[in-house]
């Protein structure tokens, strides 16, 4: 029975077996190029599942899901609103406060950063903006980028098989083919350290082409209009634009134009280095290469921590920590005077900390991360290299076609020891190149986790910009509701609030006159100061604004400005451009004493309107303030003008910024108080002769005779408009003085009152005991 069943199979062996693995070995290249294709298929398609993070099953139930939610649609679409109300708006980008409005029960603390098709959806976004067109230099540019990655891996296969053959040469002792061949080594140096200086080159100059493009068009968004007001006012999502702007768009586009490379590079490194090692050592290798790689890419998937949310995530830290210093510098001055410093400093230290202590964790996690990367790409993938390599060696002996241990001296098999090295060096410096180009691949998953972070980030900036310019607003308001909820609290008068915050106002343009016509003043909170606000105002006729602290005096020129959106009613007013503001604290820009006077003009704008130098200096003389010019050391000194000049010296350099502009409106928040009653009415007669017309908030008697006519804010919500008789109103205002002064000694009467009843009871006592 045991005798028949070896001859059994000695005959399926002789049959079957050895005829397979003769035709095999006959065939070999043909199926080792065919195995070759169906493995870089694999990369690729291993490599894309991976960094797309997941299967196309997975792909397709996130799509449905997507679709369910509504986010299919472009950004700021009615889908994406559904979204962003659902977890991205209050507690996005740079706000760590609670998601609002939207879907029941989700909460989540930033923008979804995740490698998915939302990421690419937004990627595919950003690149439209940093790769505008074929023809333009960053497309060049990544054309030459990629021409040098393809010449380096060419070259990179080239060093290898010289390599390959120097030592063969070495083991041949063959003194004239070495030095031949080391010199050619020594030749192809000079592109191959060329090519690596011009990649890191090009990859530099394509992350600086890509920050500017994406730069110019955020800075486009961000200074039109009043959108870098309505950002940080109007809308939650964004909290530290600056640190958005300036930072995380310079580390997207690093990011992304290594990431190019990242891939780029490997991806050709390793088709390249298979194929040429395939018509080597056969195709046998890479099947076995091709089963540790998917176990190895789903281990590093699964140890891979979510880095994209990290990077978002420290980049929000960050910009709170600079916050917290900048708003130290922009109240150096009351804060030193408050003797402010430790609770600055303890704000400040738990800024850093906070991002201190997410960095480490995230530095933790990259450690524990590249011990697993590092031991699966260098020592996992290391070994199997020279597995691959024996494949040649060990292959065929195994499949019985030769190469007994017993052949003549110094051949084996027939194949002499110089080939044999020569072949082991140059696969073994292929296979290394490989298993090189499969690690860098799979450190990518992090990179492009890292890329999403950014990504989401700077789209969710130009998301913003965008919902914020077409008037889509997401804020929390007062009662817990949002703007992009629409709803807020309970309660009647709330609902009521909720109702009117529904509401559009109209917006009609005029010439000369402004009127607002049942306008309710409503807070960005959704705080309704007045519920409606009637009154006129027409050329000449200087209206005082007047009432209580936080009653709604500023607001009032917000939304004259255009910086509120109006919930109802109609406002007429001349454009914003027929409106100079001057706030109680002067905005002083930064450059010369002359761009102060003319801002927002420029010298060159200035001379085209027809003014001189000696035409502001006669402004300035006016005002009783020439003297800062010589002071300063003349009109073309730059200073930091806000730390520079007095509160007096601010107030009537802009003064004369609304002289030398002289538009039809003027809006003046308290800005006298600073001044003598002197200037204050020099000011003011001045202004009437140009012909502004002057709307003043300010508590001061003193500048009631300027004005025909006056809007109170009574509190709660009540106002009285009407035409100003400032005589009789100063007569009833001293009358009022006198009476209250009186009624303030009142007590000290009483006191003394008491004290005299007491001493004519002491007296009388005395009396009745003599
Ligand atoms: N950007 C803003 N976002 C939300 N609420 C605001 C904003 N600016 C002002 N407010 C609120 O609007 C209300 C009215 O403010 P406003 O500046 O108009 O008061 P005011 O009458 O000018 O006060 P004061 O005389 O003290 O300057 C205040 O309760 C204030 O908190």
């Amino acid at each position: 029975m045991a005798h028949s069943q070896s001859t059994l199979r000695a005959r399926m062996r002789d049959q079957y077996a050895m005829p397979a693995a003769a035709h095999y070995m006959q065939h070999r290249r043909r199926y080792s190029n065919l195995l070759m294709v169906a493995f870089s298929a694999y990369v690729f398609q291993n490599t894309y599942a991976g960094l797309t993070g997941g299967s196309s099953a997975a792909k397709r139930k996130a799509k449905a899901a997507a679709k369910a939610k509504g986010t299919q649609g472009q950004p700021g679409g009615a889908g994406d609103a559904a979204e962003k109300g659902a977890g991205v708006s209050g507690g996005s980008v740079g706000s760590s406060g609670p998601a609002v409005g939207g879907a029941k029960g989700r909460k989540r603390r930033g923008p979804r950063v995740e490698v998915d098709a939302l990421f690419f959806q937004r990627l595919s976004r950003l690149l439209r903006i940093v790769l505008p067109s074929l023809r333009s230099k960053e497309a060049s540019l990544l054309v030459l980028h990629t021409f040098f990655l393809v010449l380096r891996t060419l070259l990179s296969l080239y060093v290898a098989a010289l390599d390959g053959s120097i030592v063969s040469a070495l083991v041949r002792a063959q003194p004239k083919q070495f030095l031949l061949r080391i010199l050619t080594w020594m030749a192809v140096a000079v592109p191959a350290t060329y090519t690596n200086s011009m990649l890191n080159y090009l990859q530099s100059k394509l992350a600086i082409a890509y920050r500017t493009r994406l730069t110019k068009k955020v800075h486009e968004d961000y200074l039109d209009g009043t959108t870098f007001y309505a950002l940080g006012n109007l809308d939650d999502r964004i909290k530290n634009a600056d640190q958005l702007i300036v930072v995380d768009i310079q580390k997207f586009s690093t990011s992304l134009a290594e990431i190019y490379s990242n891939i780029a590079k490997p991806m050709l490194d390793i088709v390249l280095y298979n194929y040429q090692l395939s018509r080597s050592v056969g195709a046998e290798g890479l099947i076995a290469l091709t089963v540790i790689v998917q176990a190895s890419a789903a281990l590093l998937k699964l140890a891979t921590p979510p880095f994209g949310r990290y990077a978002a995530e420290e980049q929000r830290l960050e910009g709170e920590y600079r916050f917290a210093h900048t708003r130290l510098l922009e109240h150096a001055e009351e804060v030193a005077l408050l003797r402010g410093s430790q609770t600055e400093k303890n704000l400040i230290e738990r800024g850093y900390f906070a991002l201190i202590k997410h960095v480490n964790r995230v530095f933790r996690m990259r450690m524990v991360y590249s011990l697993v990367e590092e031991g699966i790409v260098k020592w996992v993938w290391g070994s199997l290299g020279l597995c691959v390599c024996a494949v040649p060696v060990f292959g065929a002996r195994l499949l019985g076609m030769g190469g007994g241990e017993g052949g003549a001296a110094g051949t084996i098999a027939g194949i002499d020891f110089g080939s044999r090295t020569e072949g082991f060096v140059t696969n073994r410096r292929l296979l290394l190149s490989a298993s090189d180009a499969m690690g860098r691949l799979m450190s990518t998953y992090r990179d492009l986790s890292e890329l999403s972070g950014y990504t989401a980030r700077v789209s969710e900036l130009l998301d913003t910009m965008d919902d914020v310019k077409a008037g889509r607003y997401q804020k929390k308001l007062v009662g817990g509701g949002s703007t992009a909820g629409r709803s807020v609290g309970k309660g009647e008068e709330v609902a009521e609030n909720a109702k009117m915050l529904q509401g559009r106002g109209k917006i009609i343009h005029s010439d000369d006159e402004i009127i607002f016509d049942n306008v309710p003043i409503v807070t960005p909170n959704g705080d309704v100061l007045i519920k409606s606000l009637t009154f006129y105002v027409k050329p000449g006729n200087h209206l005082l604004v007047v009432g209580g602290n936080g009653t709604g005096k500023s607001s009032l020129f917000r939304i004259l400005g255009g910086l509120w959106p109006i919930y109802g009613g109609t406002v007429t007013k001349p454009p914003a451009s027929e409106f100079t503001y001057i706030p109680q604290r002067p905005y002083l820009s930064l450059g010369t004493l002359r761009d102060q006077i003319v801002y927002p003009h420029s010298r060159s704008q200035m001379i085209a309107r027809g003014v001189t130098d000696l035409d502001l200096l006669g402004i300035l003389k006016l005002l009783d303030v020439d003297s800062i010019v010589e002071r300063e050391g003349g009109w073309d000194t730059q200073r930091e003008w806000r730390d520079a000049l007095s509160g007096g010296d601010k107030q009537r350099l802009a003064m004369a910024r609304l002289f030398y502009h002289c538009p039809k409106y003027a809006i003046l928040d308290e800005c006298t108080s600073a001044v003598t009653l002197q200037i204050e009415q020099t000011f003011y007669e001045r202004a009437t002769e140009l012909g502004i017309t002057l709307l003043t908030v300010s508590h001061r008697p003193s500048l009631w005779k300027y004005h025909k006519f006056i809007l109170q804010y009574l509190g709660g919500g009540d106002y009285a408009f009407g035409p100003l008789d400032w005589e009789a109103r100063l007569a009833l205002q001293e009358e009022k003085q006198s009476l209250e002064q009186k009624l303030a000694e009142v007590p000290v009467w009483e006191a003394r009152l008491k004290e005299l009843e007491g001493e004519r009871e002491t007296r009388e006592r005395r009396k009745e005991n003599i």
